[in-house]
C-alpha cells in the first residue's frame, strides 16, 4: 500500500507502432526554429513584456538568425496587437523573418488577427483549438464532429481572408492543440479535414504544429505519436511537421529530440524554457546539444551570458545557475579531481593544439559560448591542489611545483574548513603572498653583494645585510653560488642550518615589468621541509629571498611542533 494517493493517476498506453524507426535515427540537421517567447513565454510571465520588452526581445531573436519568430496573440490584447503594428509600421521585420500570429478558431479573433498583419510581407497565422478527450468533454462539451467543425469553420474563415491582404503571403499552421492528449486516429481527422479545406501544395505546404501542450508521457511515447503521424496522414510533402513541446515531466528537450528523430521538420520553443508551467521546451539547449554533437545549429549563440541577460531583464525571471550552458555554475568546478582532470585536459589541448573539444567534465568549449575558462576553477572546501594551482598559473603567472601545490593547498583548506566558504583567486593570491612572500620573521633579506665564482675554482663569496628579529646584520659566507654561499652565512654566522632539497625559477611578466619567481624547498631544523618562495626584478635577489621565506617556515614550523 502506498502512502501516495496512487490510485487517482493513470498510465498513458504505449502506441502501437510496429517496426517503429526512429530509434536507430540521428539527427543531422538543425530544424526549422520558430521562437514562442512573445507569445507563449510571454503569456505565462507574472508580468507581462510591455513594448519595450518584447522589442528588445525581438531584435536579439533576429540576431540570433530565428527565420520565424511568434509575435504574440493580437486580438488577445491591445498591448499584443499594437506590437505587431509596430514591428510592421516600422520596418522591424528583416525581409528573411517571417512573423507568426496566434489565435482561436473564433471569428471575430481571426478577423482582429488579419488586421494586426496587414501590411507585413509574409506571416504565419497560427490557428488552434483543442482536441484531446479529456477538453473534448469538460471544457467544449462537444463531441468529435463538433470539434473537427471548429478547426474546418477557422480555416474556412481564414482562407477567405487571404485576398483582403494581398500584399501578404499567408501560410496556415493549425495546431490541434492538447495533441498527446488526443487519439491520433482523432488528430489524423481533423487534420486532414483541415487540408482538405486549405489544399496546402508541396510548394506552399501548410504547418501541422503537434503540440505537447502538457507533457504526459515518457519522451518516446511522444516520438512515437509523432512517427505515427507521418506514417498515417495523408500528403506528407504538403505540410511542415513542428513540435511544440512543453516540459511538464522534465524531459521537453529529450522528447523534442526524439521527435525530430522521428521525422520533425520544425521546432517552437523558447529562450532558456521559459513559458506555461514548467516551460516551454528551451531552444538553446536544444541547438548546443545539436553543436556539441558536430550538428550546425544555425542559431547565434556566441554571447550566451548576454543571451541571459536579455531573457532575464525581458521574462522578470532569472536562469538557473545549473541550468544547461548557460547557468553561472555550469562550467565551474569545485570538486578537486574535477579540477585536477580539466587542468589537465586543457594543458594536453593547448599542447596537442587539436581541433576536437576533448576536455573531461566540459562537453563544450566556454570560449564558443563567448564564456571565459576564469570562472571554470572555483575553489572551497572541495577542492584539491589541481584547483588552486590552476588559478595561481592562470591569474598571476604562478607556476608551482608540484609539492609546493600540494603543501599550499593545505593552507588553504585549513582556511575554507574553517570558513565553510568559497575563495576567490585574490583570496588565494594573498593567502599565498602572507604564507611565502611575506614570511620575514625571524629573518630579514635586505641586500646582498656577490663575487661570483672564477675560473680559478674558487668559490663564489656573498656579503648580505639582513634584519635578524629586526635588527640589522652583515653576514658572510661562500658556496658553489649564491644562494650556497648564503646558506653558508646563514648557519656560518646566525646558527640557522638549512639546505637545498630542490629549486626552480621562472619569469611572470614581460619586458621592463619582468620577474623573477624562484621556490626553494629546504630542510632544516628538526628535518622539516618547506617551500620558501621569493620574488624580485633581479633573479639572485629572488632566489636569496626564497631562502629567507623557507627558513622562517622552518623556523615557525619548528616552534608550532615544540609547543
Ligand atoms: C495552449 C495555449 O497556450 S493556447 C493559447 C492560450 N493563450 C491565451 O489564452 C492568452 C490570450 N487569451 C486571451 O486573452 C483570451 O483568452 C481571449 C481574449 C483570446 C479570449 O477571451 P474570452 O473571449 O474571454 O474567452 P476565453 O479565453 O475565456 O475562451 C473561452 C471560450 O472560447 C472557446 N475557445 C477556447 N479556445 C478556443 C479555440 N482555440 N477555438 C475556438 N474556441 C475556443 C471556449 O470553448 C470558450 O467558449 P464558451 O465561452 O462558449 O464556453
Ligand atoms: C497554441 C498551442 C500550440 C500551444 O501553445 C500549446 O499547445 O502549448
Amino acid at each position: 500500500m502506498s502512502v501516495m494517493p496512487v490510485e487517482k493517476y493513470r498510465a498513458v498506453q504505449p502506441i502501437d507502432l510496429p517496426n517503429r524507426q526512429w530509434p536507430g535515427k540521428v539527427i543531422t540537421k538543425a530544424p526549422l526554429w520558430c521562437s514562442v517567447d512573445l507569445r507563449d513565454g510571454n503569456q505565462a510571465l507574472i508580468e507581462p513584456m510591455g513594448h519595450d520588452r518584447k522589442l528588445r526581445m525581438f531584435r536579439t531573436l533576429v540576431k540570433m538568425g530565428f527565420k520565424e519568430i511568434e509575435v504574440g496573440f493580437p486580438s488577445a490584447s491591445q498591448t499584443d496587437f499594437d506590437f505587431v503594428r509596430y514591428l510592421i509600421d516600422n520596418g522591424e521585420i528583416p525581409d528573411d523573418v517571417t512573423v507568426q500570429v496566434l489565435t482561436q478558431a473564433r471569428e471575430e479573433l481571426i478577423i482582429r488577427t488579419f488586421d494586426a498583419i496587414r501590411g507585413t510581407k509574409r506571416a504565419v497565422v497560427h490557428l488552434y483549438n483543442s482536441t484531446s478527450t479529456l477538453q473534448r468533454r469538460v471544457v467544449f462539451g462537444l463531441d468529435r464532429a463538433g470539434i473537427i467543425d471548429i478547426a474546418v469553420k477557422g480555416t474556412q474563415l481564414v482562407k477567405s481572408l487571404v485576398h483582403k491582404i494581398p500584399d501578404t503571403e499567408i501560410v496556415l499552421e493549425y495546431s490541434p492543440e492538447s495533441f498527446t492528449g488526443t487519439e491520433l486516429d482523432f488528430a489524423k481527422e481533423i487534420c486532414e479535414a483541415v487540408m482538405d479545406v486549405w489544399q496546402p501544395t508541396a510548394e506552399k505546404p501548410m504547418i501541422f504544429n503537434l503540440p505537447s501542450t502538457v507533457e504526459m508521457a515518457t519522451p518516446n511515447v511522444y516520438a512515437d505519436q509523432i512517427e505515427w503521424f507521418i506514417r498515417n496522414v495523408k500528403w506528407r510533402d504538403r505540410y511542415l511537421l513542428s513540435l511544440h513541446p512543453h516540459n511538464d515531466r522534465g524531459t521537453g528537450v529529450a522528447a523534442t529530440e526524439l521527435a525530430l528523430m522521428a521525422g520533425a521538420d520544425r521546432v517552437e520553443g523558447t529562450l532558456f524554457g521559459n513559458g506555461e508551467r514548467t516551460g516551454n521546451v528551451d531552444v538553446v539547449t536544444l541547438a548546443l546539444n545539436m553543436f556539441t554533437q558536430g550538428v550546425d545549429p544555425e542559431l547565434v549563440i556566441d554571447d550566451i551570458d548576454e543571451l541571459r541577460r536579455t531573457a532575464e531583464y525581458c521574462n522578470q525571471l532569472p536562469v538557473h545557475p545549473r541550468h544547461p550552458y548557460a547557468g553561472d555554475l555550469v562550467f565551474t568546478a569545485f570538486s578537486g579531481s574535477h579540477q585536477d582532470a580539466i587542468k589537465k585536459g586543457l594543458a594536453a589541448r593547448r599542447k596537442q593544439n587539436d581541433v576536437v573539444w576533448e576536455v573531461p567534465y566540459l562537453p563544450i568549449d566556454p570560449e564558443d559560448l563567448g564564456r571565459s575558462y576564469e570562472a571554470v576553477i572555483r575553489v572551497n572546501s572541495q577542492s584539491g591542489k589541481g584547483g588552486v594551482a590552476y588559478l595561481l598559473e592562470q591569474d598571476y603567472g604562478l607556476h608551482l611545483p608540484r609539492k609546493l601545490q600540494i603543501e599550499f593547498s593545505r593552507v588553504v583548506q585549513g582556511h575554507t574548513d574553517l570558513t565553510g566558504k568559497e575563495v576567490t583567486s585574490a583570496d588565494l593570491y594573498g593567502m599565498f603572498t602572507k604564507e611565502y612572500f611575506e614570511a620575514k620573521y625571524p629573518l630579514e633579506f635586505v641586500h646582498h653583494n656577490t663575487l661570483p665564482a672564477n675560473s680559478a675554482g674558487e668559490e663564489s663569496s656573498i656579503t648580505s645585510r639582513v634584519k635578524v628579529y629586526g635588527e640589522t646584520k652583515e653576514i658572510h659566507g661562500s658556496g658553489t653560488g649564491p644562494i650556497d654561499a648564503f646558506c653558508d652565512s646563514l648557519a656560518k654566522e646566525l646558527g640557522i642550518d638549512i639546505e637545498v632539497v630542490d629549486y626552480s625559477q621562472h619569469a611572470v611578466g614581460q619586458g621592463a615589468d619582468a620577474e623573477a619567481v624562484t621556490y626553494v624547498e629546504m630542510k632544516g631544523e628538526g628535518n622539516i621541509t618547506l617551500f620558501g618562495v621569493g620574488r624580485d626584478r633581479n633573479v639572485t635577489v629572488a632566489s636569496l629571498k626564497a631562502v629567507a621565506s623557507a627558513a622562517n617556515r622552518i623556523h615557525a614550523a619548528a616552534a608550532a611542533g615544540a609547543k
